[in-house]
Parts: structure tokens; C-alpha cells; sequence
């Protein structure tokens, strides 16, 4: 396998997709060649919706079965094992389904166990510190409004310890001091020790926090976006807009091997 983040970076922070096809109910919604991604880094995946953003995360965080191909952690294989993938990669849980009767600790304190590395680095204790997580710690999450549960389902994504981690349009319902300070926290952690893969609709977050973009559109890989590109476009937010979405609503053909590294 080429590309140079194979031997530049830790091997635990690279993912790679081969012949890939994730869905549900037997029927192909994402079909990926080859796409290999490569860490510390922010990877922001934007397309329409219904496009397969979701549905791609499910797969790589092993909460969907892949339907064919395999996905290689460490140049390992996992095309079978979805608990495999569940155990080295950190996923958000869906705010909504959020169990009401506990505490945001005990759900903390749940997720956290399923995992052998638990972690308490001081990435953890800045990212629930950007979240004001401790303000409602004690109290059950039926009480929490919408911007609460998105706070703790984020962090839920981070607590198990795992470095490449998962996150699903993070910054729905967030207030604007909650998501200026967490996309801050985020931007660190991209720059250190993780790899972060999120779903996105906002092309300036995009733009201006993440390190790489991917476009997604019917289930497929149209384009990537690497550091050099966002750079370019870094002085003029809205030309960047105007490009992602032009190639959204007008599509490009499709990659077969798409490397952001
Ligand atoms: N359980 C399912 N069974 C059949 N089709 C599904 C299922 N879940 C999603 N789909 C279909 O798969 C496609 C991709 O859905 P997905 O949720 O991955 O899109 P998305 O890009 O995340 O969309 P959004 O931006 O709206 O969140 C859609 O056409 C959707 O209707």
C-alpha cells in the first residue's frame, strides 16, 4: 500500500477502506473503493442529505455490518467484526436516545467501562470543561434540554480513550459560546493525538476547523479536500461556500482513490 502517512504518522491513528460497501436492510447505500485517511487530523465529511454520511460512520464505528469490503486499522482487517471496530474507535451516540433515568455521570461512567482504556488525560478534562458538563453532571438527562444532550453525547464519543473518533453533525443544538469553545477543543485534539471524523453541514466549519474534507454525495466519494485546498480558500469563507456548494448541486465524477493524509 502507498501514500505517505503509512511510515509519517502513529499507525493507530490511520484508516483505510477497501472495496467497501456499507447499508442496511441488504440494500448498498455507500459504495467506497478505496479511501484512506490518515491521522492527527479533522476530517469534516459534507454531502446532502441522504447522502451516506451517517450511514459511512455507522460502518466504520462497527454499529452497521458492512455489506462487503474491509476496513484496515492499523493495517489490520476488519471486515467481519464489528466489535472490533466498536472497541478501537470512539463514537457518539445519538443525543436523542440518551438513556433519561441516569445521570450524565452514570452514562459517562457506562460508556467509559465498555472500553479497557478509559481516559482521563487532560484532553478529556479541557473538552468537558469547553462542554460545562459539570454544571448538570448530577442530574438526570430527562431534564436536559436538546443543547445538554448533545454536550454529553459528544463527550460520551471521547471517554472510552480511543483516538480515532466518530462524531455525527456534532454542533446541532450547541449555543454559540458552547460551540465556539468546542470547536477550539476539537482543533487541539486534531492537532495532537486524534483522528477525528465528523459529519458536517457547515462549509465554514469546514473550512476554518478542519484539516481535511471530504464530499459525499449518493453514496459515494466526489471529492477530498486536503490542507493545501482549504488553505487556499482560508481568506475568502464565502468563495468556499460558494465552491462546496456548486459541487454538491452540480456533482463530479466519482473517485476511485481518494488519500487525505
Ligand atoms: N435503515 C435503513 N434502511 C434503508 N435505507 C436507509 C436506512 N437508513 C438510511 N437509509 C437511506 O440511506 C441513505 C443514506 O442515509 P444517511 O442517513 O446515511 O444519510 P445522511 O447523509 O447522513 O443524511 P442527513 O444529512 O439527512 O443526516 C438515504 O437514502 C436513506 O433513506
Amino acid at each position: 500500500m502507498d501514500g505517505p502517512f503509512m511510515t509519517a504518522f502513529p499507525p493507530s491513528l490511520t484508516v483505510v477502506l477497501h472495496d467497501v460497501i456499507c447499508g442496511a436492510g441488504g440494500q448498498a447505500l455507500v459504495q467506497i473503493e478505496q479511501l484512506e485517511m490518515a491521522g492527527p487530523g479533522w476530517v469534516g465529511i459534507i454531502g446532502a442529505n441522504g447522502s451516506g454520511k451517517t450511514t459511512l460512520l455507522k460502518s466504520l464505528g462497527g454499529r452497521l455490518s458492512l455489506l462487503s469490503g474491509s476496513i484496515l486499522l492499523d493495517g489490520e482487517a476488519h471486515e467481519a467484526s464489528r466489535s472490533a471496530l466498536a472497541q478501537r474507535i470512539g463514537f457518539m451516540p445519538d443525543a436523542a436516545c440518551l438513556p433519561s433515568d441516569l445521570t450524565g455521570r452514570m452514562v459517562s461512567d457506562l460508556v467509559a467501562a465498555q472500553t479497557a482504556e478509559a481516559d482521563q488525560t487532560q484532553a478529556l478534562a479541557a473538552l468537558r470543561e469547553a462542554l460545562g458538563l459539570e454544571r448538570f453532571w448530577a442530574r438526570p438527562v430527562a431534564h436536559y434540554s436538546a443543547g445538554m444532550k448533545q454536550r454529553l453525547a459528544l463527550y460520551c464519543a471521547f471517554v472510552g480513550g480511543q483516538r480515532i473518533v466518530l462524531l455525527d453533525e456534532p454542533f446541532n443544538w450547541l449555543d454559540p459560546v458552547s460551540l465556539f469553545d468546542l470547536k477550539q477543543v476539537l482543533r487541539d485534539m486534531a492537532q495532537s493525538d486524534y483522528l477525528l471524523i465528523t459529519t458536517l453541514h457547515e462549509p465554514t466549519i469546514l473550512l476554518t476547523s478542519c484539516t481535511y474534507g471530504l464530499l459525499l454525495e449518493g453514496g459515494r466519494v466526489r471529492m477530498t479536500l486536503k490542507q493545501a485546498d482549504l488553505q487556499r480558500f482560508s481568506q475568502n469563507p464565502a468563495g468556499f461556500e460558494a465552491y462546496v456548494v456548486s459541487a454538491l448541486r452540480t456533482g463530479v465524477p466519482g473517485m476511485e482513490r481518494a488519500v487525505i493524509a
